[in-house]
């Protein structure tokens, strides 16, 4: 639960929107039957068609299904690489559904009796359709997920305890598929390249992450290979001290495939588990940036075909809908493997991660927290969509 906290105070914003919008969307619609108390048990029966439901149906089998919980299990691993022996982040996403038990099924059933209560109905769909929007999921995930929400419910008593229940339910059941951490091969070096836009945070995510593997017992190696800006390199030595992990650099404005080159062999020589390569990220010039990419891709596959082995795309998540673009311009220059998304403390834009599971399934493998050297976390879909919705912040 430690993390949890850390995570639901640091998506504090994004979690206080969605709350806050609920709220507002409960009172649009509240009625003074909708107010009043619910009788005490020892009253006579109440004079309402339909008691006030204590427990949210189970959602129906026949939902169709965006992000389908039974998608085979290797979908987001990379198809041609060797099997993944290890997983390397401490903890791993939980296995369970999100509706059978976990942490969302220990937060239900936490509200009062009393609790207002709104009808589900068209024009209540349209405002949550406009507050997911809002929360940055995009429009066809909020279709989706509110559609989802009312499958079987229309014309039923909801409170807003139970409307964040049903919302986490549907966001932990598209993000399950996705949250895998990055997997390590037999093969070694395994060679990750990271790629991504200027200041997503890639630097900072390469020393995280290198600290991590380091602490699981790997040897890593990280390669500088954004030559072209001296600052980048100082940044990735300094990362790479904090690591206690080596830095290869080449002069400014060398070419970042001969540096590919000589890390991947330095890698060999010293027998490294691990060789993480830094990628420029100007997408100012599209030809260029590809250019370089795909020859540092060739170079390392003279000495190893296989590799890379993963090619993680760092994406900052304050940059909400943006970060979508920037999949589909990153898919189109290298063959991204996996995600790993910054910043997701005090953004209130994380509803993005659900946008980015629905549209492209692709891996989450970590999400970066804070500044720190440890603020690097596996990506666990129910806490996130506790996180997300601001359920169990009472
Ligand atoms: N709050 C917060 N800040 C982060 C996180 N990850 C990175 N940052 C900050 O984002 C800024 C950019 O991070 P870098 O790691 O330098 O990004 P980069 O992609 O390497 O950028 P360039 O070096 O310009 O290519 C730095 O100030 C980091 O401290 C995170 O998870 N949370």
């Amino acid at each position: 639960m430690a993390f949890f906290k850390k995570l639901k105070d640091r998506l504090f914003n994004s979690s206080s929107k969605l709350d806050e919008g609920l709220d507002a969307i409960m009172q649009d619609g509240q009625t003074e039957a909708d107010a009043a108390p619910d009788p005490q048990p020892s009253a006579p029966p109440a004079p309402v068609a339909e008691p006030a439901p204590q427990e949210i149906p189970p959602p129906p089998s026949e939902v169709p299904d965006p992000a389908p919980a039974e998608v085979p299990s290797g979908r987001a691993d990379p198809p041609a690489a060797p099997t993944p022996i290890e997983i390397p982040l401490d903890t791993p996403p939980s296995a369970e559904p999100a509706a059978r038990g976990g942490l969302l099924g220990r937060l239900l059933g936490r509200e009062s009796a009393k609790a207002p209560r709104r009808v589900l109905d068209d024009d209540m769909l349209e405002q949550l359709e406009e507050l997911l929007i809002t929360a940055d999921m995009g429009v066809d995930t909020a279709l989706r997920v509110t559609a989802n929400m009312a499958e079987g419910r229309m014309g039923k008593r909801l409170s807003a305890q139970e409307i964040k229940e049903l919302l986490a339910r549907e966001i932990a059941r598209i993000m399950e598929p996705v949250a895998r951490p990055m997997p390590i091969y037999a093969k070694t070096p395994q060679v990750v390249l990271v790629v991504g836009v200027n200041g997503s945070g890639k630097t900072t995510t390469i020393g995280k992450l290198a600290s991590q593997f380091k602490a699981a017992g790997k040897s890593v190696v990280i390669a500088a290979g954004d030559t072209f800006r001296a600052a980048a390199v100082e940044q990735l030595q300094i990362w790479g001290d904090r690591a206690g992990v080596p830095v290869l650099t080449a002069p400014e404005g060398s070419d970042p495939a001969s540096l590919a080159w000589d890390a991947m062999a330095q890698a060999e020589r010293d027998g490294a588990d691990l060789l993480m390569i830094d990628t420029a990220g100007r997408l100012q010039n599209r030809a260029d940036l590809m250019e370089e990419l795909s020859k540092i891709v060739r170079v390392i596959r003279k000495k190893d075909p296989s590799a890379p082995h993963n090619t993680l795309l760092v994406l900052d998540a304050t940059t909400g809908q943006n970060a979508l673009s920037q999949v589909e311009t990153f898919q189109k220059l290298a063959d991204v493997s996996g995600l790993v998304m910054t910043k997701l403390d005090g953004t209130a834009r994380g509803g993005v991660l659900v946008a980015l599971a629905d549209k492209f399934g692709l891996p989450i493998h970590a999400i970066g927290v804070g500044e720190q050297i440890d603020d690097l976390s596996p990506f666990d879909p129910e806490e996130f969509a506790a996180a997300l919705t601001g359920l169990g912040t009472e």
